[in-house]
């Protein structure tokens, strides 16, 4: 049996986490660059964790050049087995209220300017994300939402986008009438494909700081309004993430879903014609298959 090590990666606000036993900052070397900062580590609960601030602390980060294969590349090198990302999201539903966290469970992904896998030339890989995201640890985000009197709503569409603007009021509108988006950040993707590439299960906890632009009672998005939120759903956000270790344990059965194995059939190059290079960067992420 596989120990489970829960890897939490933190948006905005979200630069830290208490708690845990044994807390260290590790600086981790990965073939893909330097992550977005050192990784603290240690346990809670008897189980192991890993955080890294996605942004890095003081917020060095912009969406676009967060640095997200070696961010996923350095907590799959670690051996963590779970990834939870903890993000502020827009809204497009009068229900999903600021203040509000959706576990994120679909993705439309509009980013245009970033790497998006570990594999390429010399070693194709195809991995399935048509279920981008773990159900076996979205059901314990949802849990430990509810535990920690959170209002949480099972299940919803994230449109990733570019940025660093935030949407036209067109582009607002368009993503929620027509594409039936549910909410929107600007970080989510390719980091969940990139996990899946990896073998590690992935869930993302949405924390809705505002409306976008496109509702009528609510204005135009705004950072001053977003960084208000922002400061009570960190607290929540913390909250959630100290009871994931007992709701997950420390034993860790394979995935039921497969996020696990998401590589076995996903090779399309040949042994012999594989570029060594890139293979020996691949060590971490696919040297299971390897
Ligand atoms: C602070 S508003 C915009 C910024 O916040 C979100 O970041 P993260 O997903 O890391 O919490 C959003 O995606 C934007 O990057
Ligand atoms: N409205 C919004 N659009 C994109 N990213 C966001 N992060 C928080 N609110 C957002």
């Amino acid at each position: 049996m596989t120990q489970t090590k829960i890897a939490v990666i933190g948006g905005s606000g979200i630069y830290d986490i208490n708690g845990l036993e044994g807390a260290e900052w590790l600086t981790v070397e990965s073939p893909w660059g330097p992550p977005s900062d050192a990784i603290l580590t240690g346990t809670l609960d008897g189980v192991e964790m890993a955080f890294l601030p996605r942004h890095g602390r003081g917020h060095v980060h912009a969406p676009s050049t967060v640095p997200y294969r070696a961010n996923i590349d350095a907590l799959k090198r670690l051996g963590c087995t779970d990834v939870i990302s903890v993000s502020a999201c827009g809204s497009f539903r009068d229900e999903m209220a600021p203040g509000d966290f959706v576990i994120v469970d679909q993705f439309i992904d509009r980013t245009i300017a970033r790497e998006k896998s570990f594999f390429g030339t010399g070693c194709v890989a195809h991995v399935s994300v048509a279920h981008p995201t773990c159900p076996r640890l979205g059901d314990a985000c949802e849990t430990a939402a509810r535990d920690a009197g959170i209002n949480v709503h099972r299940g919803g569409t994230y449109l990733a986008m570019e940025g660093p603007q935030f949407s036209t009021l067109a582009e607002s509108k368009m993503y929620r009438e027509s594409w039936g988006a549910d909410v929107i950040g600007m970080t989510n993707m390719p980091e969940a494909k990139l996990a899946r590439e990896a073998e590690l299960c992935y869930a993302s906890v949405a924390m809705i700081t505002d409306y976008d632009s496109w509702h009528p009672d609510h204005g135009e998005v705004d950072v001053t309004k977003i960084i208000e939120t922002l400061m009570g759903n960190a607290d929540k956000g913390r909250q959630l993430v100290a009871r994931l270790p007992k709701l997950l344990g420390a034993d860790r059965a394979p995935c039921p879903h497969g996020c696990d194995r998401a590589l076995e059939y996903a090779i399309m190059t040949q042994p012999e014609m594989r570029d060594a290079a890139l293979v020996a960067k691949l060590d971490a992420v696919a040297g299971r298959v390897l």
